[in-house]
């Protein structure tokens, strides 16, 4: 299965991807860890990154999109994947088309958590991590509204939406019956 999670930042779809992905056996690809692990690691993509991370920016596309298509092209993506933080446009969400058909595959689908922004800056608050501060969160929300939100539309044929407010396991109950599981 092959599965875009979409979402504003902090709805939790990282938790809900680490839980699908033992559920449905595919591995669950976030570019934000993919990031933050090249930072952890000190590598030039990670420095490079890690100055429109903290500022709550997209990382530019030609770092993150090769990144992305790298990453899909190893061996434990060919049976699927659950994509969390890519596309985060229009644009990527083009360039991730434009991937999948060099790989001769596509999506079957693209799975929405709904949350309200008042919700999310709370939860993004109390988690604490360092790109976590307020001004840096409302950025990351702005450039979601602008950016990111847009993709609803773009893939209104393809969009299955849950309700991402409750406690964890009932938000995994919620999209295992959205995709049908
Ligand atoms: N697809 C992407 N394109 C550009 N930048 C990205 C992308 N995915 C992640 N990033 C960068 O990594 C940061 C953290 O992403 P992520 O871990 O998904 O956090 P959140 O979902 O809470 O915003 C983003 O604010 C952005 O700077």
């Amino acid at each position: 299965m092959r599965l875009v999670l979409l979402g504003p930042p902090g709805a939790g779809k990282g938790t809900q991807a680490a839980i699908l992905s033992e559920k449905l056996g595919v591995p669950a690809i976030s570019t934000g860890d993919l990031f933050r692990a090249n930072i952890g690691q000190g590598t030039p993509l990670g420095l490079e990154a890690k100055k429109y991370i903290d500022a709550g920016e997209l990382v530019p596309a030609e770092i993150t999109n090769n990144m992305v298509r790298a990453r899909l092209a190893e061996p434990d993506a060919a049976n699927g994947f659950l994509l969390d933080g890519f596309p985060r446009s229009v644009e990527q969400a083009r360039e991730l088309e434009a991937i999948l058909k060099d790989l001769d595959t596509q999506l079957d689908g693209v799975l929405s958590f709904d949350i309200d922004e008042d919700v999310v800056v709370e939860r993004m608050l109390a988690r604490g991590r360092a790109d976590d501060t307020e001004d840096v969160i409302r950025n990351r929300l702005r450039v979601y509204r602008e950016e990111t939100a847009p993709l609803l539309d773009y893939y209104a044929d393809s969009l299955v939406t849950v309700d991402a407010v409750g406690e964890v396991d009932e938000i995994n109950a919620r999209a295992l019956a959205a995709l049908g599981k």
